[in-house]
């Protein structure tokens, strides 16, 4: 068994109303308590609802973006005072929904973490190429200059609170799932980086998730892997379905 605590991510994305948070409450809360580590990211508005109804369950809630700065003028914003104010503890930055349709930057995306963490907050960091990066040969260029920002503004220090989440764009909300090996192909060289560009000590320690499609049916073979170490589940994570997986990769990593 690896050293590194399984851990899976929930991502809601703007998706639910008050009454799923409710019903979808009772369904969290039968998540066995395992040797995995469990994170849901409800919209913003549904945050403090969600961390109210798990509050002393094993269950942590995480938020799906924060802004980089301090308290101020900034419309529309919530910052990281704000999600610490929830009792929050992880937050997910750099979502390829946040990259590609709202057009954040690796740079935009890096300072947002790096903010967090000053300020003790766990980050999920999203990296992941698109199909047409994927064909031109070009996979670890992009996730690798996407690490480069986020390596560029932390301290070795700092890489405790950090989970990176692989998500490669072509597998998000189409069903077309990585496959094992082209996953573990890719966590294997992210690793490699660490290694060479933060420590051996970080590379070893750096849960990566793998997000794209994942389900009940896929995450055993994917769990399996070496270097996947859990899972950051979209549309699986609105349903039952969810408990299924977090057993499931419990299982493989025992
Ligand atoms: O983007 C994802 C999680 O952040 C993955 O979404 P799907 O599981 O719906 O493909």
């Amino acid at each position: 068994m690896s050293a590194r605590r399984p851990v899976v991510g929930g991502n809601f994305k703007c998706n639910g109303d008050f009454a799923f948070i409710k019903t979808h409450t009772e369904v969290l809360k039968t998540i066995p308590k395992n040797n995995v580590e469990v994170y849901v990211a409800p919209s913003a508005i549904h945050l403090k609802t969600l961390a109210d109804n798990l509050k002393g369950t094993h269950i942590e809630v995480a938020a799906q973006n924060v802004y980089y700065e301090k308290p101020g003028a900034w419309t529309g914003e919530l910052n990281v005072e704000m999600l610490l104010d929830c009792g929050l503890k992880t937050v997910i930055i750099g979502h390829s929904e946040r990259r590609r349709i709202m057009g954040e930057t690796n740079e935009q995306s890096a300072k947002k973490a790096a903010r967090a963490i000053s300020l003790g907050m766990t980050v999920a960091f999203c990296i992941g190429e698109t199909l047409e990066e994927r064909n031109a040969g070009k996979v670890d260029e992009v996730n690798f200059a996407q690490l480069e920002a986020l390596r560029a503004v932390l301290k070795e220090a700092d890489w405790k609170n950090v989970i990176i989440a692989y998500e490669p764009v072509w597998s998000i909300g189409t069903g077309v799932v990585a496959s094992p090996e082209q996953a573990q192909e890719v966590h294997a060289s992210i690793r490699k980086w660490l290694g060479e560009k933060v420590s051996k000590a970080v590379a070893d320690a750096t849960r990566i998730q793998y997000g794209g499609s994942v389900n009940a049916a896929n995450c055993a073979a994917l769990g399996k892997c070496p270097d996947i170490d859990g899972f950051l589940v979209g549309g699986a994570s609105l349903k039952p379905e969810f408990v299924q997986i977090v057993t499931t990769l419990g299982d493989v990593k025992k």
